[in-house]
């Protein structure tokens, strides 16, 4: 069916933010090496993650509809930031962001047998200075755990944020201006 996809992904911020775009989808969950490669620049690493989610359902069989697959990381100093091993982790990248800017990459990826088109937001957030107290007690939501950056923008970090430029729903985990634009270029050049 023309207007119905997959989307290759166990976040549920996504299920949700896709809702929004009022497109048919059924969702699942993959399981992928998204470890990244050394060579590579936060950019390719974020877009090859994103296509890779894509390119893999649809290998896995997942061929009668387009497949929407995506990533998405922090980074800071050109270094990339993804989710947290353990608190102690999570404290340091929360540490390192205290008072400072960083971009948050989001990846889009669409795939079926014939192609794969993809897309990449950057938006840039500025947090306040963090105190000791504020980033032990935020650790202690649990928000941080599954997060790049190893915090959510959409629950209690949402008041760290002093400045964003772009867009929140890429920070979240999918771009909805972006997506339903990919959306109409894939239908329209099939
Ligand atoms: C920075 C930031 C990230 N995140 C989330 C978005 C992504 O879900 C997650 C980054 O991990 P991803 O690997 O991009 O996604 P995921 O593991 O949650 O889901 P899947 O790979 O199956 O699609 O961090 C927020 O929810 N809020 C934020 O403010």
């Amino acid at each position: 069916m023309k207007n119905k996809i997959y989307l290759a992904s166990a976040s549920p911020r996504r299920k949700e933010l896709l809702k929004q775009l009022n497109v048919e989808f059924e969702q699942f969950s993959l399981d992928v090496d998204e470890s990244h490669i050394k060579q590579e620049s936060p950019e390719e690493c974020v877009v090859r993650l994103a296509c890779l989610k894509a390119q893999t359902a649809v290998e896995l069989g997942y061929k009668d509809r387009p497949v929407l697959g995506s990533d998405t990381i922090v980074v800071l100093d050109d270094k990339i930031l993804g989710k947290p091993k353990n608190d102690i982790h999570a404290k340091s990248m929360l540490k390192s962001l205290s008072g400072r800017s960083h971009q948050v990459m989001t990846a889009i990826a669409l795939a079926s047998e014939k192609k794969v088109l993809s897309k990449l937001v950057i938006t840039n957030v500025t947090f306040k200075t963090l105190s000791e107290q504020e980033i032990i007690d935020y650790i202690h939501t649990n928000e941080p755990k599954d997060k790049a950056g190893s915090y959510g923008i959409q629950g209690f970090a949402g008041r760290f944020v002093t400045h964003i430029s772009g867009s929140y729903f890429s920070v979240v985990g999918l771009p909805l201006f972006e997506t339903e634009q990919l959306l109409s270029h894939f239908w329209n050049k099939s």
